[in-house]
C-alpha cells in the first residue's frame, strides 16, 4: 500500500462568468418637476433628494454585486435622466436613441447622445414623428429570439419597424391600455429560464394572447394589482438574481419557489415619478463601454453624490 500522501488536484479556477454592464445616472438633479404620467400627479416636488440618493445608492450597491455599472452625469433641466432605461435601446454596439413623446424629456436625448458617442457606440435616430422610449418599451426575450415592444401611451407602433430593421429581429408589438403602466417595463418582464412576470390588465386582449402563446402556464408569473402598483414587474434580472422595489411576501415566496434570489430595494422616492429598479438602469454591451472619454467611467465604488 502506498504511503505517499494523496495529492489532491488543485481546484479549477472558476470560469470568469461575464458580468453584464448597465448605465446609471446619479440622482443629484432628480426631482418631480412636471406631470407626464399618473404617478407624478400630486407628487410635484414631493420627493426627498436625500432619501432618493440613499435609495439609488442601495440599488447601485445591489447591482454592482452582480454587474458592472457605467455612469452618465445628470444634467440641469433633465430631472428624469435618472431613468436611463429610457435613453434608448442598445444591442450589438448599436443604440436606437430614444425620441421622447413628451417635450419635457426631449432635452435628455442630446445628453445621452453625447455619452453614447463618447463611449463608441453607433447611434441610430428614431424620427421625432414616431416616438420611441428605449428600453422602457423594448425588451428582448431572454432567448434573444424576439423583441417585445410596447406601444400606446409613449412609444408609437410606427417606430417598431425601425427596430426590426436595425437588428433584423422579430418585433412583437404589445398594446398598453392602462395609463398607470405607460411603459412596457412597468408591467412586463422576461426572466431567465424563459419565465415572464406580467400584469395582465395592462394589455389589450390580443396582446395578452400573444404573451400567453409564447409563455406556457408553468412559465407565467402573474402579478396582481397591489404588487403591480409597487412596480413588481420593473425588475433587473441577472441570472437567478432579481432586484426590485419592495413587494409582497407572497410574490417573494413565489419567485423563490421558482429558484430566483430576490433582492428588494426600497425605491419609494422614484415611484413618485413613475419608475423603479428597472427604469433606473439601461443594459449595455460590455464590449463597447470603458472607451468613454466623458465624465463617465467604470466604477467599482459608489460614486460621490
Ligand atoms: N418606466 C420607465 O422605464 N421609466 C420611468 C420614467 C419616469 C418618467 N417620469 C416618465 O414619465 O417618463
Amino acid at each position: 500500500m502506498s504511503t505517499q500522501p494523496i495529492e489532491l488536484a488543485a481546484p479549477l479556477a472558476p470560469l470568469a462568468a461575464s458580468r453584464p454592464t448597465y448605465l446609471m445616472c446619479p440622482p443629484r438633479l432628480y426631482d418631480v418637476n412636471y406631470v407626464i404620467n399618473p404617478w407624478m400627479a400630486g407628487n410635484v416636488h414631493s420627493s426627498s433628494r436625500e432619501r432618493a440618493a440613499q435609495q439609488w445608492h442601495r440599488l447601485y450597491e445591489a447591482l454592482t454585486e452582480v454587474a458592472d455599472v457605467e455612469l452618465v452625469e445628470p444634467q440641469p433641466g433633465s430631472p428624469d435622466m435618472v431613468f436611463t432605461a429610457n435613453a434608448g435601446l442598445e444591442h450589438h454596439g448599436i443604440v436606437a436613441l430614444s425620441s421622447f413623446f413628451h417635450a419635457e424629456r426631449q432635452a435628455e436625448e442630446q445628453h445621452f447622445r453625447h455619452w453614447f458617442q463618447d463611449a463608441g457606440y453607433t447611434i441610430l435616430d428614431i424620427p421625432r414623428e414616431t416616438p420611441f422610449e428605449g428600453e422602457g418599451d423594448a425588451l428582448f426575450s431572454t432567448d434573444g429570439t424576439r423583441l417585445w415592444a410596447g406601444h400606446g401611451p409613449r412609444t408609437t407602433a410606427a417606430s417598431h419597424h425601425y427596430l426590426s430593421k436595425i437588428w433584423n429581429v422579430e418585433v412583437v408589438p404589445l398594446h398598453l391600455i392602462d395609463p398607470r403602466f405607460y411603459h412596457l417595463d412597468t408591467c412586463f418582464a422576461p426572466l431567465e429560464n424563459n419565465y415572464a412576470m406580467y400584469y395582465p390588465q395592462a394589455f389589450d386582449a390580443s396582446s395578452l394572447a400573444t404573451i400567453e402563446a409564447f409563455y406556457p402556464p408553468s412559465k407565467r408569473i402573474i402579478i396582481n394589482e397591489p404588487d403591480a402598483t409597487r412596480f413588481a414587474c420593473n425588475v433587473i434580472n441577472i441570472d437567478r438574481t432579481i432586484i426590485l422595489n419592495d413587494i409582497s411576501r407572497e410574490l417573494t415566496d413565489q419567485l423563490e419557489d421558482h429558484c430566483f434570489h430576490v433582492v428588494p430595494v426600497s425605491l419609494s422616492e422614484f415611484l413618485k415619478a413613475g419608475g423603479a429598479a428597472k427604469c433606473l438602469v439601461m443594459r449595455l454591451s460590455a464590449a463597447k463601454v470603458g472607451t468613454a472619454t466623458s465624465s463617465s467611467g467604470r466604477h467599482s465604488q459608489a460614486p460621490l453624490q
